[in-house]
Protein backbone atom coordinates (compact mmCIF):
# COMPACT_ATOMS: atom_id res chain seq x y z
CA UNK A 1 0.00 0.00 0.00
CA UNK A 2 1.49 3.35 -0.98
CA UNK A 3 1.34 6.30 1.40
CA UNK A 4 -0.39 9.67 1.37
CA UNK A 5 1.41 13.02 1.48
CA UNK A 6 -0.13 15.87 3.47
CA UNK A 7 1.78 19.14 2.95
CA UNK A 8 1.47 21.44 5.97
CA UNK A 9 0.58 24.99 4.99
CA UNK A 10 2.17 26.23 8.20
CA UNK A 11 5.33 26.57 6.09
CA UNK A 12 3.61 28.04 3.01
CA UNK A 13 3.92 31.66 1.87
CA UNK A 14 0.76 33.28 3.29
CA UNK A 15 0.96 36.14 0.82
CA UNK A 16 0.75 33.55 -1.97
CA UNK A 17 -1.40 30.98 -0.23
CA UNK A 18 -3.64 30.15 -3.19
CA UNK A 19 -0.59 29.52 -5.37
CA UNK A 20 1.04 27.33 -2.70
CA UNK A 21 -2.14 25.26 -2.19
CA UNK A 22 -2.74 24.71 -5.92
CA UNK A 23 0.87 23.84 -6.49
CA UNK A 24 0.89 20.90 -4.07
CA UNK A 25 -2.49 19.71 -5.31
CA UNK A 26 -1.21 19.67 -8.90
CA UNK A 27 1.85 17.76 -7.72
CA UNK A 28 -0.36 14.94 -6.41
CA UNK A 29 -0.69 15.67 -2.68
CA UNK A 30 -3.89 14.03 -1.48
CA UNK A 31 -4.31 15.83 1.87
CA UNK A 32 -3.68 19.41 2.98
CA UNK A 33 -2.60 19.64 6.64
CA UNK A 34 -3.83 22.66 8.61
CA UNK A 35 -2.21 23.39 11.98
CA UNK A 36 -4.54 25.22 14.36
CA UNK A 37 -2.69 26.66 17.40
CA UNK A 38 -4.23 28.52 20.33
CA UNK A 39 -1.27 30.04 22.20
CA UNK A 40 -2.12 27.88 25.25
CA UNK A 41 -1.76 24.20 24.35
CA UNK A 42 1.22 25.31 22.24
CA UNK A 43 2.97 28.70 22.39
CA UNK A 44 2.08 29.90 18.87
CA UNK A 45 -1.23 31.20 17.49
CA UNK A 46 -2.21 30.37 13.91
CA UNK A 47 -5.64 30.33 12.24
CA UNK A 48 -9.27 29.53 13.00
CA UNK A 49 -12.43 28.11 11.41
CA UNK A 50 -13.13 31.09 9.15
CA UNK A 51 -9.80 30.56 7.53
CA UNK A 52 -10.67 26.89 6.81
CA UNK A 53 -14.05 27.99 5.44
CA UNK A 54 -12.41 30.32 2.93
CA UNK A 55 -9.89 27.70 1.89
CA UNK A 56 -12.51 24.96 1.36
CA UNK A 57 -13.76 26.00 -2.10
CA UNK A 58 -10.21 26.54 -3.36
CA UNK A 59 -9.15 22.90 -3.31
CA UNK A 60 -10.38 19.32 -3.67
CA UNK A 61 -7.69 18.00 -1.34
CA UNK A 62 -8.77 16.37 1.91
CA UNK A 63 -8.56 19.08 4.60
CA UNK A 64 -6.71 17.47 7.51
CA UNK A 65 -7.18 19.81 10.49
CA UNK A 66 -4.78 19.33 13.41
CA UNK A 67 -6.17 21.07 16.49
CA UNK A 68 -3.36 22.06 18.86
CA UNK A 69 -5.81 23.73 21.22
CA UNK A 70 -6.77 23.22 24.85
CA UNK A 71 -10.22 21.62 25.32
CA UNK A 72 -10.74 21.06 21.58
CA UNK A 73 -14.36 19.96 22.10
CA UNK A 74 -15.17 23.70 22.25
CA UNK A 75 -14.26 24.05 18.56
CA UNK A 76 -14.78 20.77 16.71
CA UNK A 77 -18.27 21.59 15.45
CA UNK A 78 -17.16 24.95 14.04
CA UNK A 79 -14.29 23.33 12.16
CA UNK A 80 -16.61 20.61 10.86
CA UNK A 81 -19.06 23.26 9.60
CA UNK A 82 -16.14 25.11 8.00
CA UNK A 83 -15.45 22.08 5.77
CA UNK A 84 -12.79 20.00 7.52
CA UNK A 85 -12.66 16.38 6.31
CA UNK A 86 -10.53 15.08 9.19
CA UNK A 87 -10.26 16.68 12.63
CA UNK A 88 -7.48 15.69 15.03
CA UNK A 89 -7.64 16.26 18.78
CA UNK A 90 -4.78 15.77 21.25
CA UNK A 91 -5.35 13.35 24.11
CA UNK A 92 -3.21 15.66 26.27
CA UNK A 93 -5.55 18.60 25.65
CA UNK A 94 -8.76 17.32 27.21
CA UNK A 95 -10.07 15.09 30.00
CA UNK A 96 -12.92 14.23 27.58
CA UNK A 97 -11.15 12.66 24.61
CA UNK A 98 -13.92 10.14 23.93
CA UNK A 99 -16.55 12.90 23.88
CA UNK A 100 -14.42 15.09 21.59
CA UNK A 101 -13.97 12.23 19.10
CA UNK A 102 -17.65 11.33 19.25
CA UNK A 103 -18.58 14.96 18.53
CA UNK A 104 -16.41 14.89 15.40
CA UNK A 105 -17.98 11.63 14.21
CA UNK A 106 -21.48 12.95 14.87
CA UNK A 107 -20.74 15.74 12.39
CA UNK A 108 -19.88 13.15 9.72
CA UNK A 109 -16.18 14.07 9.81
CA UNK A 110 -13.28 11.62 10.22
CA UNK A 111 -12.07 11.57 13.81
CA UNK A 112 -8.38 11.53 14.65
CA UNK A 113 -6.66 11.20 18.02
CA UNK A 114 -3.18 12.73 18.38
CA UNK A 115 -0.33 11.83 20.77
CA UNK A 116 2.73 13.91 21.64
CA UNK A 117 6.20 12.33 21.63
CA UNK A 118 6.04 11.98 25.43
CA UNK A 119 2.67 10.23 25.45
CA UNK A 120 2.51 6.41 25.28
CA UNK A 121 0.11 4.49 23.03
CA UNK A 122 -1.57 3.13 26.17
CA UNK A 123 -3.06 6.63 26.73
CA UNK A 124 -5.28 6.20 23.65
CA UNK A 125 -5.95 2.47 23.78
CA UNK A 126 -9.52 2.99 24.98
CA UNK A 127 -10.49 5.05 21.90
CA UNK A 128 -8.72 3.09 19.17
CA UNK A 129 -11.96 1.31 18.28
CA UNK A 130 -13.71 4.58 17.32
CA UNK A 131 -11.02 6.57 15.47
CA UNK A 132 -10.45 6.87 11.73
CA UNK A 133 -6.86 8.03 12.10
CA UNK A 134 -4.15 8.18 14.77
CA UNK A 135 -1.57 10.95 14.53
CA UNK A 136 1.78 10.19 16.12
CA UNK A 137 3.64 13.47 16.62
CA UNK A 138 7.24 12.92 15.57
CA UNK A 139 8.28 16.30 17.04
CA UNK A 140 6.89 18.24 19.99
CA UNK A 141 3.96 20.25 18.61
CA UNK A 142 3.99 24.00 18.09
CA UNK A 143 6.52 24.77 15.36
CA UNK A 144 7.58 23.69 11.90
CA UNK A 145 11.17 22.91 11.01
CA UNK A 146 12.09 20.66 13.95
CA UNK A 147 14.09 17.44 13.86
CA UNK A 148 12.31 14.05 13.56
CA UNK A 149 12.42 12.06 16.83
CA UNK A 150 13.31 8.40 16.06
CA UNK A 151 12.04 7.35 19.51
CA UNK A 152 8.50 7.68 18.08
CA UNK A 153 9.01 4.81 15.60
CA UNK A 154 8.24 2.13 18.17
CA UNK A 155 4.84 3.74 18.84
CA UNK A 156 3.99 3.55 15.14
CA UNK A 157 4.87 -0.15 15.12
CA UNK A 158 2.87 -0.72 18.30
CA UNK A 159 -0.21 0.91 16.74
CA UNK A 160 0.13 -1.21 13.62
CA UNK A 161 0.23 -4.35 15.81
CA UNK A 162 -2.86 -3.22 17.79
CA UNK A 163 -4.72 -2.62 14.54
CA UNK A 164 -3.87 -6.05 13.18
CA UNK A 165 -4.48 -7.97 16.39
CA UNK A 166 -7.79 -6.30 17.26
CA UNK A 167 -9.17 -5.79 13.76
CA UNK A 168 -9.31 -1.98 14.02
CA UNK A 169 -9.45 0.22 10.96
CA UNK A 170 -7.47 3.45 11.34
CA UNK A 171 -4.78 5.18 9.32
CA UNK A 172 -1.49 6.04 11.01
CA UNK A 173 -0.27 9.57 10.31
CA UNK A 174 3.00 11.14 11.40
CA UNK A 175 3.77 14.84 11.73
CA UNK A 176 7.06 16.64 12.23
CA UNK A 177 10.51 16.49 10.68
CA UNK A 178 9.38 14.45 7.69
CA UNK A 179 11.82 14.66 4.78
CA UNK A 180 13.66 12.46 2.27
CA UNK A 181 15.89 11.06 5.04
CA UNK A 182 13.21 10.25 7.64
CA UNK A 183 10.08 9.20 5.74
CA UNK A 184 11.14 5.66 4.93
CA UNK A 185 11.77 4.53 8.51
CA UNK A 186 8.26 5.67 9.51
CA UNK A 187 6.73 4.01 6.43
CA UNK A 188 8.49 0.77 7.27
CA UNK A 189 7.27 0.99 10.88
CA UNK A 190 3.67 1.24 9.63
CA UNK A 191 2.73 4.88 9.02
CA UNK A 192 0.73 5.59 5.84
CA UNK A 193 -0.06 9.36 6.00
CA UNK A 194 2.86 11.79 6.11
CA UNK A 195 2.66 15.47 7.01
CA UNK A 196 5.53 17.53 5.61
CA UNK A 197 5.84 21.29 6.04
CA UNK A 198 9.28 22.82 5.83
CA UNK A 199 10.72 20.08 3.59
CA UNK A 200 8.04 20.75 0.97
CA UNK A 201 7.73 24.53 1.24
CA UNK A 202 10.95 26.03 2.60
CA UNK A 203 13.23 25.64 -0.36
CA UNK A 204 12.78 25.51 -4.12
CA UNK A 205 10.25 23.41 -6.02
CA UNK A 206 7.56 21.98 -3.69
CA UNK A 207 6.27 19.76 -6.52
CA UNK A 208 9.64 18.05 -6.88
CA UNK A 209 9.77 17.50 -3.10
CA UNK A 210 6.38 15.80 -3.17
CA UNK A 211 7.52 13.51 -5.94
CA UNK A 212 10.66 12.58 -3.99
CA UNK A 213 8.59 11.73 -0.91
CA UNK A 214 6.04 9.77 -2.93
CA UNK A 215 8.78 7.69 -4.55
CA UNK A 216 10.11 6.75 -1.12
CA UNK A 217 6.78 5.36 0.10
CA UNK A 218 5.65 3.29 -2.88
O1 LIG B 1 1.84 20.23 13.79
C1 LIG B 1 2.91 20.65 13.37
C2 LIG B 1 3.85 21.39 14.26
O2 LIG B 1 3.30 21.48 15.52
C3 LIG B 1 3.29 20.34 12.00
O3 LIG B 1 2.19 20.00 11.19
C4 LIG B 1 4.32 21.18 11.27
O4 LIG B 1 3.74 22.05 10.33
C5 LIG B 1 5.28 20.23 10.59
O5 LIG B 1 6.32 20.95 10.05
P1 LIG B 1 7.68 20.26 9.59
O6 LIG B 1 8.28 19.58 10.81
O7 LIG B 1 7.35 19.28 8.51
O8 LIG B 1 8.51 21.40 9.11
CO1 LIG C 1 0.41 19.37 12.39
Amino acid sequence: MSGIIAPSILSADYTNLERDVKLVEAAGAEYLHIDVMDGTFVPAISYGPNWVKQLRPETNMVLDVHLMVQNPERFVEEFADAGADIIGVHVEATPHIHRALQMIKNKGVKAEVVINPGTPVSAIEAVLDIVDQVLVMTVNPGFGGQKFLPSTLQKIAQLKTFREERGFDFDIEIDGGVNNETIQSAYEAGANVFVAGSYVYDKVDPAAKINILKDLIK
